[in-house]
């Protein structure tokens, strides 16, 4: 239990009156608490909680204010001290950057994102092996129980291989697993309730704690990819992928000889990479397959799309994407439905500034409040029912993306510090599910029964799982 004190802001003069303390907080599922407090505080509230003061944002209007507008957005592109970013990513990420060091990271992940992930042109043989061994899993698995996880990872863990290093050495190759050994660590500490006790707290680190255990095997894990980069980059000279690039740019020297990048950066932005990859998009198409797997009707429609469009004798590619009109609705849904990174990363204010009126103190911590915004009736018709077709215009086709519906989905964040890898991450998901539905129908387990996916009963681990579920894979005819 945790004493925090909350603070609304009732109309009238422009202040934080205290309304209450509560004594009751729940570190695991943050999201849920702030979803209840917004339906009494309103769009924009304030709260202390171990000595640290926070501000949280609930409305796209109030979101696209602080994090879209000048001044505001210059102010609040800050991130907090946080404890995941100091010991677990050493300050040297892209993710937790704080003031003038993210710019420069940022721009080069995002650079690295597209010329090794975004167009599907110079890496189109390499994930073509990838959906192939996807299809081969479900070929081989057809009609039997199964958790999907498995063939969800495998795409994504050779994807992730692919980007950093220019190819994949498949399942049983050393690199997927470390991969695999780093993602489980990560999901073991970062969850942004603990960061708020540990940063609080942090000498709790030094205690003989599971998650001080974990932190300690990130370190080693990170170091031992490296190592393994290394050797795989020197062997084939051909295939190419972000790895290669950091290098270089570790021996840049700046006009006055110093090394703005260096070996630190290189590993952790490597595992912003894998932990993004992975962690986010899987919970994401998993929770895509529970759902489909549930609406029998929703897949017959997507299966007509994908014939019509792509056939059952080529791979989707990205150019199908355009065509898609409903297959790009059910991703957007899906990702505002589940709404994965509920309280997206925590941002900081770099100085005193003023959002909706109400005045914000330096180094307050600022809390997109994504959960709530996907979920609240005052931006979407029935939040809690799933509704591709609400991304839809009346001839089927997709809602462009400055439609306001459209812009009420903040999966991604939004501003000077929204996602980098929107792009590759939509981009696998299409094809992922693209190539789901021309390949199998998905159906209930035999024998079990697979419970409906309810947005506030998922996991929070690192970012919003659904709970473990089986499910069977139809093939279908040509
Ligand atoms: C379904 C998949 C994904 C979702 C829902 C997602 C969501 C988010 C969100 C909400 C943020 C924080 C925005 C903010 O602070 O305002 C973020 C930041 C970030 N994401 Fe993603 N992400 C996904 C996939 C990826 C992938 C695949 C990558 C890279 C391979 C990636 C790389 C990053 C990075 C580097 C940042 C930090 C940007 C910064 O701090 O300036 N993400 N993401």
């Amino acid at each position: 239990l945790v004493n925090y004190t909350t603070k609304n802001l009732p109309p009238g003069p422009k202040g934080w009156p205290v309304v209450g303390i509560l004594f009751e907080f729940d570190i695991l599922t943050l999201h849920l608490k702030l979803y209840d407090w917004t339906t009494k505080y309103g769009d924009i509230f304030q709260f202390d909680l171990l000595g640290k003061t926070f501000v949280s944002l609930n409305s796209s209007e109030v979101l696209r204010e602080a994090f879209n507008q000048e001044p505001t957005a210059t102010v609040t592109a800050n991130r907090p001290p946080l404890f995941l970013g100091k010991y677990v990513l050493e300050h040297a990420d892209v993710v937790f950057a704080q003031d003038n060091a993210v710019t420069r990271r940022r721009k080069l992940g995002y650079q690295l994102l597209r010329a090794y992930g975004e167009g599907l042109s110079c890496r189109e043989s390499q994930i073509k092996e990838n959906i192939i061994s996807v299809k081969e899993l479900i070929r081989s698995n057809e009609y039997k129980n199964i958790d999907p996880s498995d063939i969800v990872e495998e795409f994504l863990l050779s994807t992730v291989e692919v980007l950093i290093i220019g190819r994949s050495f498949g399942r049983n190759g050393k690199l997927q697993k470390i991969l695999h050994r780093l993602d489980d660590l990560i999901q073991l500490v970062a969850n942004p309730g603990y960061d708020a006790v540990y940063g609080a707290l942090p000498f709790l680190r030094h205690i003989s704690l599971p998650i001080s255990r974990n932190i300690t095997e990130i370190h080693k894990t990170k170091q031992q990819m490296i190592e393994h980069l290394e050797d795989l980059s020197k062997e084939d000279k051909d295939n190419k992928g972000i790895y290669h690039t950091l290098k270089d740019v570790v021996k840049v020297r700046d006009d006055d000889g110093k090394q703005w990048f260096t070996q630190e950066n290189t590993r952790n932005l490597l595992v912003n990479f894998v932990a993004a990859g992975l962690l986010s998009t899987r919970g994401t198409i998993m929770s895509m397959i529970q759902l489909l797997a549930k609406k029998p009707d929703l897949q017959i429609s997507l299966q007509r799309e994908v014939n019509n469009v792509i056939g059952s004798d080529r791979e989707p590619s990205l150019a199908d994407r355009r065509s898609c009109h409903l297959t790009e609705a059910f991703i957007i849904e899906s990702m505002r439905y589940i709404s994965l990174v509920p309280l997206a990363v925590f941002h900081a204010a770099s100085e005193d500034v003023t959002i909706s009126g109400y005045t914000i103190k330096k180094n307050t911590i600022i809390i997109p409040n994504i959960w709530t915004i996907h979920h609240s009736e005052k931006e979407f018709d029935d939040p809690f029912l799933f509704k591709p077709e609400r991304f839809l215009d009346d001839k089927g086709q997709l809602l462009p993306s400055n439609d306001p519906v459209r812009k009420r989905v903040l999966a991604f964040g939004i501003g000077k510090r929204s996602c980098i890898g929107e792009v590759f991450a939509r981009s696998r998901m299409f094809l992922f599910i693209a190539t789901l539905m021309q390949l199998a129908t998905m159906i209930e387990p035999d024998g079990k029964s697979l419970p409906d996916l309810v947005p506030t009963e998922m996991l929070q681990k690192t970012f919003l799982q659904p709970q473990p579920f089986e499910v069977r894979f139809k093939l279908r005819s040509k």
